[in-house]
């Protein structure tokens, strides 16, 4: 039996490493909905700043560089790819280096505020043209959908996040370590609750799912109860 149409605004937020771009690809892909990968586009903006030789921790610098930039995120879950200035930067923005500079480029004002409003953008369209789609980040509840009729935070054990994100490194041809990942997973962490701006943390009605002891096909599992059980899920009309 299949699993319907997604009508409406999923969530998914929580700390790296947790799979929410895996559950949240996954989830749109079984709903027949779009997929939104924000922390593609904070990633496409840090690699602008990077390019054009500006220091990420210079807000005035940084926002104006991400104003210039043309970002382009698509939301096919079969197909996500993120464009900077008419180029398919998808694997650039997963290097270490744009890694390092995401932290600061994604805690600038600026930048969140025009990234934000692009999202809001892509989403409405989404939502018309597909009538649902998956949005994965760190503020989509707080921020960036608040209305969003179902609100997920996920989590995991450091620990475990770091050896699912270095075995996806090490699978991908960029060779790591689990405790180097782990260093960068708690850095990240670190920065992405502790700033000023949207920082990380779960919308007041977010429903939390801790995903260390399930694997993916578990996860999504939960994730489509969770859906049914809001009445999200509609049948597909055919003909
Ligand atoms: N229970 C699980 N749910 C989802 N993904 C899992 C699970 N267990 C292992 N994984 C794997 O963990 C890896 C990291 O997942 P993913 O990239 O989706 O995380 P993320 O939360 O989006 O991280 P980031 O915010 O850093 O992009 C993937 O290779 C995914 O297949
Ligand atoms: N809505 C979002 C999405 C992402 N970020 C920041 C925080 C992350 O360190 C970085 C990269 O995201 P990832 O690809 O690891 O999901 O972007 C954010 O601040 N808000």
């Amino acid at each position: 039996m299949g699993h319907g149409e997604l009508r409406g605004v999923v969530a998914l937020d929580g700390p790296s490493g947790t799979g929410k771009s895996s559950a949240a690809r996954g989830l749109a892909a079984l709903l027949g909905a779009r997929y939104l990968d924000t922390g593609a586009m904070y990633r496409a903006a840090a690699l602008a700043v990077l390019r054009a030789g500006v220091d990420p921790h210079d807000p005035v610098a940084v926002t104006g560089t991400a104003r210039r930039a043309l970002l382009v995120q698509s939301t096919d879950p079969a197909n996500s790819t993120t464009r900077l200035d008419g180029v398919d930067v998808g694997a650039e923005i997963r290097g270490p280096e744009v890694t390092l500079a995401v932290s600061p480029v994604s805690a600038t004002a600026g930048v969140r505020e025009l990234l934000v409003a692009e999202q809001r953008r892509i989403i409405a369209e989404a939502v018309e043209q597909a009538g649902g789609i998956v949005v994965e980040g760190r503020d989509i509840g707080t921020v960036v959908a608040p209305d969003a009729p179902l609100k997920v935070y996920l989590t995991a054990d450091a620990e475990a996040r770091a050896r699912r994100r270095t075995k996806q490194d090490n699978d991908s041809g960029r060779a790591t370590t689990v405790e180097r990942t782990l260093a960068d997973v708690t850095r990240r962490d670190d920065y992405d609750s502790t700033r000023q701006v949207s920082p990380l943390r779960p919308a007041a009605d977010a429903v939390e799912l801790d995903t260390t002891p399930l694997d993916l096909a578990g996860t999504l599992d939960a994730l489509l109860a969770m859906v049914e059980e809001r009445g999200l899920r509609h049948e597909r009309v055919t003909g």
